[in-house]
């Protein structure tokens, strides 16, 4: 269970960007969080994957509140979550060719015997041949990245995968195609879903529940003491 309580999040105390929101994800659950450009879906995603610590509020994971975000997060509860965020080119390595952008987290987690099967098995998995595996991110379209930032995102088997806007960049038939992987990846492992977006028709079809922004940001916190 992934259980957002009254989250208030942004970049300035004084003014934040997500103030008041609640969700809850049941084990498997797919759900999709609908809202306009700028109301801070993104935010409140980062908070839910660990990446953005919150300015007030609750998270609890299975019943359990987390207490510390990004590095200071215990590594069990980082790879809990696998993330996809909207720009693949904002967040891969320039550097890194395709098959050690797959392979980070393996490293990065001491997994290295790891890499040579998962990187293979996953490279099929999301539809990258082998020459588009040793190429760098600005040897490769957009939609190739991307089938590498899921595939890297899924890497460590995480429990619950976060979309922010996964494919808000890609054409119809690479959308299809990336959906049917995390489909394909839930079905057989049972993980949670919380994707983000705007796209209202997209994420009817592939998610269990829409959640528009209004009903995430509920009433204002009822002040201490009232
Ligand atoms: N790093 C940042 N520093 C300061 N302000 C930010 C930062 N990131 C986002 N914001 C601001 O926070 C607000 C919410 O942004 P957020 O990205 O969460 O919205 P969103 O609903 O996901 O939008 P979009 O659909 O356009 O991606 C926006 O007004 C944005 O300008």
């Amino acid at each position: 269970m992934l259980e957002l309580r009254a989250i208030t999040a942004g970049y300035d105390r004084h003014a934040p960007v997500v103030r008041n929101a609640s969700l809850t994800l049941a084990p498997g659950e797919a759900v999709g969080l609908l809202g306009p450009s700028g109301c801070g879906k993104s935010t409140l995603a980062r908070v839910a994957a660990l990446l953005h610590r919150p300015d007030s509020g609750t998270l609890l994971l299975d019943g359990v509140p987390v207490r510390h975000w990004r590095h200071r997060a215990p590594r069990e509860l980082r790879t809990a979550f696998g993330v996809v965020f909207q720009q693949p080119r904002l967040s891969a390595d320039p550097r890194l060719r395709l098959t050690d952008l797959i392979a980070e987290p393996l490293r990065a987690t001491g997994r290295r015997a790891e890499i040579p099967q998962r990187v293979a098995e996953l490279a099929t998995t999301v539809g990258l041949t082998p020459d588009l595996l040793g190429r760098q991110p600005h040897e490769v379209s957009d939609g190739q990245l991307q089938r590498a930032c899921l595939a890297r995102a899924l890497v460590l088997r995480p429990r619950w995968l976060v979309c922010d806007e996964m494919t808000a960049m890609l054409d119809a038939s690479t959308t299809a195609a990336l959906v049917a992987v995390v489909e394909e990846y839930r079905a057989t492992t049972g993980a949670g879903l919380l994707t983000v977006g705007h796209d209202r028709t997209l994420l009817h079809r592939w998610c269990d529940r829409t959640v528009p922004w209004e009903a995430v940001c509920g009433e204002e916190p009822v002040p201490a003491g009232s």
